[in-house]
C-alpha cells in the first residue's frame, strides 16, 4: 500500500490516498503505522478520501487508533497533498471532516502549496471560563473549548518544566471528559504571543496540534490574556490564529505543510 508521510509543524502524520487505495480497519492500521520502532512512525494515520459533499474528505485516527472529527496540522496536509498532486486544480476548496466542511487556501509557490489559512468555524466553549479541576491531585483552572474536537486548556508560568509524560494521562483521562480531551498548557508571552505545549487524546505529546493552538487563541482571547490574532509557537514552529469574533465568530489557522517522504509497505509485514 503506498502512503505518504506528511508533517504539520512537527505532527507527522501517515497519509493514503484513498482515490486509489482503500483501507479496511484504519484504526488498527493507524496502530500498526505510528509505531516509531516496528512501523513507519508518527502520531496516526490520516485518509484522504473522495466525497459528495466537498472537493475531498479527510479521516483522521490518532496513534491508539481512536478517531477524531477534526484534526488542524493534518487537515492542512491534506490540502496541500490534494493541490500538489492535482486532486483539485484551485487554490481555495473544502474538504469535508467529521466537525464538517472545512474551506482551505492555499499559498503557493512553483505550483506546490507551502502556506495554508483553514476556516476552523466557530469555537463552542464548553466549560466555565476559567474552571476548577483538581488532577493527579493539583488543583488547577481550565477552560473548555471545543474545535469539533474537546480542548482543556490551562495556563502555566513555565510550560517547560511540565513532566508531560507522568502528568498527562491524568489531564487526558480526567472523569471531567467523558470522551477524554486533547489538553493544552499555556505560557502567555504578550498580547499577540503564546507558547504551547500539548498532551493529545489519543496520541500523547505531540510537536503540535492545530485545533489546540485555536482553542488556545480563543480561550486566550476569552479570559483576556491576549487579542483575537495570536502566534502560537509550539515544539514543531509556529501557527497564526486570528478569531475574528466581531463578526463572523470563525477562526482562521495559517501555517505550513510539508510533503517528508512517500513510499508503500505491505500490511501483512506492519
Ligand atoms: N488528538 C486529537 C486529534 C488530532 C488533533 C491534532 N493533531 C491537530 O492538529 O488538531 C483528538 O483526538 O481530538
Amino acid at each position: 500500500m503506498k502512503f505518504t508521510k506528511m508533517q504539520g509543524i512537527g505532527n507527522d502524520y501517515v497519509y493514503i490516498n484513498c482515490f486509489e487505495e482503500s483501507v479496511e480497519n484504519p484504526a488498527e492500521l493507524s496502530k500498526l503505522v505510528s509505531d516509531r520502532h516496528f512501523g513507519i512512525g508518527s502520531d496516526g494515520l490520516i485518509l484522504i478520501c473522495p466525497s459528495e459533499a466537498a472537493d475531498c474528505r479527510m479521516r483522521m485516527f490518532n496513534a491508539d487508533g481512536s478517531e477524531s472529527p477534526m484534526c488542524g496540522n493534518g487537515i492542512r496536509c491534506v490540502g496541500k497533498y490534494v493541490f500538489d498532486h492535482h486532486l483539485v486544480e484551485k487554490t481555495e476548496f473544502d474538504v469535508e471532516t467529521g466537525a464538517g466542511i472545512k474551506h482551505l487556501k492555499v499559498t503557493e509557490e512553483n505550483g506546490k502549496a507551502v502556506l495554508l489559512t483553514v476556516d476552523m468555524g466557530i469555537p463552542e466553549v464548553t466549560s466555565q471560563v476559567l474552571e476548577p479541576i483538581c488532577v493527579n491531585g493539583t488543583d488547577y483552572e481550565f477552560i473548555g473549548i471545543s474545535m469539533g474536537n474537546p480542548h482543556a486548556v490551562y495556563y502555566m508560568d513555565d510550560i517547560d518544566s511540565l513532566d508531560l509524560e507522568s502528568v498527562g494521562p491524568g489531564f487526558e483521562n480526567h472523569e471531567r471528559f467523558p470522551e477524554r480531551t486533547n489538553s493544552e498548557f499555556i505560557q502567555v508571552m504578550s498580547p499577540e504571543h503564546i507558547r504551547m505545549r500539548v498532551w493529545e487524546r489519543g496520541s500523547g505529546e505531540t510537536w503540535a496540534c492545530g485545533t489546540g493552538a485555536t482553542a488556545s487563541a480563543v480561550a486566550s482571547a476569552l479570559c483576556g490574556r491576549t487579542g483575537n490574532t495570536v502566534i502560537v509557537s509550539l515544539k514543531g514552529g509556529n501557527l497564526t490564529i486570528h478569531w475574528d469574533r466581531e463578526g463572523s465568530g470563525h477562526v482562521f489557522m495559517t501555517g505550513p505543510a510539508v510533503e517528508v517522504f512517500e513510499g508503500e509497505f505491505d500490511i501483512n509485514n506492519l
